[in-house]
């Protein structure tokens, strides 16, 4: 079976000036994890960008077709050193890479004490190479893709992964509106992979959780919905609730 149902609060839309104290808010409120996205602007050099177009005709566009993986940035591995820092060793770090060249960051975000490594498919050119990396550094692997790129080409990967993040909106900026259309790939991994962790992140949040959880998704990322609440300690016991409640009813039904 799956790890069980959790709630990691996306940091995105938290007041970033004062990370820390907004971590331990969210971990005082009950969070599970903490999803902390890492998203960065990075223009290859004109060579590379060259094989990353000619990846992208051949694969049907599926390498990225862009100069940047996001448009937006955060924050990078002194950060999240210095979280682990403040927060202690017990808070689980799940790394939203939202970057391009997913490779350059495996060790350093290791020795910062991230826990999961969470790469997008779109990003890279040799997923199998990079996974072994992550584990290399004794980190636990997430693989992630975006609205756009169809589930079967993660199929390959899933049983050497520790969770597949299906994204419910496009990747770069919190407060978007859940995309329901994902939920037949969270239906098709949970069907196909019954003990994988799957995550869904973007716009999830009291409204949209009953999809979610319907799907098969069992790791609940939640931004403003948690972050902007007046109750974030209700939002997440909800959250994971009608989290719980799906996965019972899913193994009765078994
Ligand atoms: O990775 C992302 C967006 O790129 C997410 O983690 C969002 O930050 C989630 O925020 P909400 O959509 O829940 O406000």
């Amino acid at each position: 079976m799956a790890s069980g149902c959790k709630i990691g609060p996306s940091i995105l839309n938290s007041d970033l000036a004062n990370l820390g104290a907004e971590c331990l808010r969210m971990l005082d409120s009950g969070a599970d994890y903490l999803h902390l996205d890492t998203l960065l602007q990075k223009v290859p050099s004109r060579k590379k960008h060259k094989i990353i177009m000619k990846q992208a005709s051949l694969m049907n566009s599926f390498f990225i077709r862009v100069k940047h993986f996001v448009p937006n940035i955060t924050f990078g591995h002194p950060v999240v050193e210095s979280l682990r820092k403040q927060l202690g060793q017990d808070p689980f770090f799940d790394m939203h890479m939202m970057v391009s060249r997913p490779e350059q960051w495996v060790k350093p975000m290791a020795v910062a004490g991230a826990n999961q490594y969470t790469f997008h498919l779109e990003a890279t050119e040799n997923p199998g190479a990079l996974i072994k990396d992550i584990r290399e550094n004794g980190m636990k692997v997430g693989l992630a893709i975006k609205p756009g790129t169809t589930v079967e080409y993660l199929a390959p990967w899933a049983n050497q992964i520790d969770m597949a993040l299906v994204m419910t909106v496009e990747p770069g900026f919190g407060g978007q509106k859940f995309m329901e259309d994902m939920m037949p790939k969270v239906h098709w991994l949970r069907t196909q992979f019954p003990s994988l962790d799957i995550e869904v992140d973007g716009g999830v949040g009291p409204d949209t959780i009953h999809k979610c959880a319907e799907a098969g998704a069992n790791m609940i990322v939640s931004g403003s919905a948690i972050m902007r609440s007046e109750d974030p300690r209700s939002v997440i016991s909800l959250l994971r609730s009608v989290c719980s409640e799906a996965a019972q009813k899913r193994c009765l039904d078994r």
